[in-house]
């Protein structure tokens, strides 16, 4: 047998083999699957080829495996299947209804471009009983998705062909209902940039490789604009309904072996899982017009949404735009979310913040929707309808959440937000956001926890601020399981979503408290103690008030705010990044995991275990006080050197 697993031929033969894909969603097949007390999955491998299966109780990876050998023609042995963060190994109970899971071969030295190998047409045991679309996910925020679904199999029966999108990078297709209007813009996962079948020439990476964002997979955005829309609630920032589906048609993208080349003289059929979004009619985007027209409180909801989910790509044509009937209004309509919830902390990208709209203050409505967030809530829910989703994802959206939180508590507005998040460029060299430089001072208190603790031999001497970025050193961020257990959230401090004041009351008096016990316990220690102002001394937050035992809490908190987060400090202290190297470095001999952790990252969230990472968030919240201190004098001083004013 072939070690053909990267064939796409074979992928459109399997499926085409398996049934006729319009007339597969036949009402006995649907009330087969309705009866099978079983589950279903997709399995996709890493060009794309996706297989839908029922699984029995009594099946595991072995069978999963030997089914797509059989299915698919290649040897699966040296393949995992990976389900999100998970590698399964046998036991496939953990796997939930309706979920893609990826085939990936275990050597590295794959090539997206492996000469396709035909088929045996052997008879195929395992039949892909799915319809022509399919919806991968159960929540009731995909009713208006199914009715879409709907028209557009009607129309496709009725011989009505999507039209593939000239714009943008990946593939896209506007599927429509039977009058030929457009329903529906559908992106296939292993079409998007980089993906093998990326039908613009922009290819070469494997699914699961790091992607146009080195902190987004390729093969990984589907999901990411499905959870945009699901964070969305109540369509608060106008989020277009978006399901993930795993969907059935010949005008997809397959590539041949040559790179970006397409070959396929005759179209055949095949299956991809891909981002099936709600088609909107727009006058045109936020690139092609002047911004004056848009409503203040839609861009607040934009921007709200994008700080939440860390939004690396809202740029102009990423906005939508809409005449209303009032004359003059517009709305807003928010796309192409594939680039959020990256894995890390980046540099993200906020087309609105120099528009004037986002220098206004928050409305009493918008200030009240943001404390209603709860990002315990959000990461249940996003676990429960998108399994797949990596925990690095999650714990991008609790910090950013909480950041969002605290800083609209504090008084922010939305650009002061988007500015602290967003990198410095200075001459071709990055330096850490704002955000980022709170993140890695947050780390190092819990590490320094951990290595200065009372009856520790370590001696530091000097307690340097250091940020090593020496990625080939270091255990890969995505690698590294996030111990996440299930009571974990019932532990996390910063799911309640109560007010940031009283949070950081509480936990510096635990603190204090802590530190008294400490103290308390380690006097006759006092040769092994290590002063904690040591471990603070280099510190950027250089305020001795912070950990004083003696310090009242009044005395604490505004003895914090007058801390300065010292430019030489984060200078010093933190190393920059080049963005042209992090970003062209050759991948060379490294791993998925390795390359997706030597991109332009300052601090990494998922290598923290859950009770490092419970401590980083508490440290990370009493740090943001001082923080914002600083940059509400930062922007008084600007504003008053150019007086700026802002008029609607
Ligand atoms: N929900 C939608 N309704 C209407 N048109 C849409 C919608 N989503 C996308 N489009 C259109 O399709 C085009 C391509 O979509 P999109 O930007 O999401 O694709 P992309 O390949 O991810 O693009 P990019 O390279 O800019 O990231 C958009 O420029 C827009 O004109």
């Amino acid at each position: 047998m072939s070690p053909n697993l990267d064939s796409p031929v074979q992928t459109q033969m399997a499926v085409a083999v398996f049934k006729t894909p319009l007339t597969g969603g036949n009402k006995m097949e649907g009330k087969l699957q309705r009866q099978s007390s079983g589950r279903r999955v997709f399995v996709q491998t890493e060009t794309g080829c996706v297989l839908g299966m029922e699984l029995d109780r009594s099946d595991n990876v072995h069978t999963v495996k030997r089914r797509l050998q059989i299915a698919l023609n290649f040897p699966t042995e040296e393949s995992s299947l990976t389900y999100g963060d998970m590698v399964l190994t046998n036991d496939l109970s953990a796997v939930r209804n309706d979920s893609p899971l990826l085939l990936k071969r275990n050597f590295m030295h794959r090539s997206s471009s492996t000469p396709c190998l035909s088929p045996t047409g052997r008879d195929l045991q395992q039949k892909d009983r799915s319809g022509p679309i399919e919806i991968l996910g159960q929540s009731e925020c995909f009713s208006v998705v199914k009715q879409m679904v709907k028209d557009i199999v009607k129309a496709m029966k009725l011989g009505v062909d999507p039209l593939p999108v000239h714009s943008g990078l990946g593939g896209a297709y506007y599927f429509r209902n039977k009058k030929g209007q457009s329903v529906a813009i559908v992106k296939p996962t292993d079409e998007e940039p980089f993906a093998p079948n990326n039908p613009k020439g922009f290819v070469g990476k494997a699914l699961g490789q790091p992607g146009l964002k080195s902190s987004v997979r390729v093969g990984e955005t589907g999901f990411r604009e499905v959870a945009a829309y699901l964070l969305d609630y109540g369509r608060f920032a106008n989020v277009p309904p978006t399901a993930l589906v795993k969907i059935t048609h010949s005008v997809f993208n397959v590539n041949d072996g040559v790179k970006g080349n397409k070959a396929r003289e005759k179209k055949m059929v095949v299956s991809k899982i891909a981002s099936f979004q709600k088609f909107v009619a727009h006058d045109f985007d936020a690139s092609d017009h002047g911004t004056s027209s848009f409503p203040v409180a839609s861009v607040h909801r934009i921007g709200i949404l994008d700080v939440r989910i860390f939004n690396t790509d809202r740029h102009g044509g990423n906005l939508l735009v809409k005449k209303v009937e009032t004359f003059g209004e517009v709305e807003l309509i928010p796309i192409d979310h594939g680039l959020c919830l990256p894995e890390t902390l980046e540099d993200p990208y906020f087309e609105w913040i120099h528009w004037p709209q986002a220098s206004l203050p928050f409305s009493e409505e918008e200030l009240e929707y943001i404390q209603s967030l709860d990002p315990l809530k959000d990461c249940e829910m996003l676990r429960r309808e998108l399994p797949m989703i990596r925990e690095a994802c999650l714990r991008v959206l609790v910090l950013c959440t909480v950041f969002l939180k605290e800083a609209a508590s504090y008084g922010m507005c939305l650009a002061e937000i988007g500015e602290m998040m967003t990198r410095e460029f200075r001459v071709g060299e990055e330096e850490p956001s704002e955000l980022e430089v709170v993140c890695i001072e947050a780390k190092r208190l819990v590490t320094e926890r951990d290595v200065f603790s009372p009856r520790s031999d370590v001696m530091g001497g000097e307690a340097e601020f250091q940020f090593d970025l020496d990625c080939d050193e270091l255990e890969s961020v995505y690698g590294s399981k996030m111990q996440v257990t299930d009571d974990y959230f019932a532990k996390n401090p910063f799911s309640n979503g109560r007010s940031s004041l009283g949070k950081l009351e509480e936990s510096i008096k635990e603190e204090e408290d802590e530190d008294y016990d400490d103290e308390e316990e380690d006097e006759d220690n006092t040769e092994n103690a290590v002063p904690v102002m040591m471990t603070m001394k280099d510190s950027f937050f250089s305020c001795a008030a912070f950990h004083d035992k003696s310090t009242s809490l009044s005395k604490l908190s505004t003895s914090m705010k007058n801390t300065h987060l010292s430019d030489t400090g984060r200078k010093n202290s933190t190393k920059t990044l080049t963005r042209g190297k992090s970003e062209n470095t050759s991948s060379g001999h490294k791993s998925a995991n390795e390359q997706l952790q030597a991109s332009a990252s300052f601090v990494k969230l998922a290598d923290m275990k859950e009770e490092e990472w419970v401590v980083f968030l508490e440290r990370f919240q009493e740090l943001l006080g001082p923080a914002f201190a600083k940059r509400k004098t930062a922007t008084l001083s600007k504003r008053q050197r150019l007086g700026t004013s802002c008029q609607f």
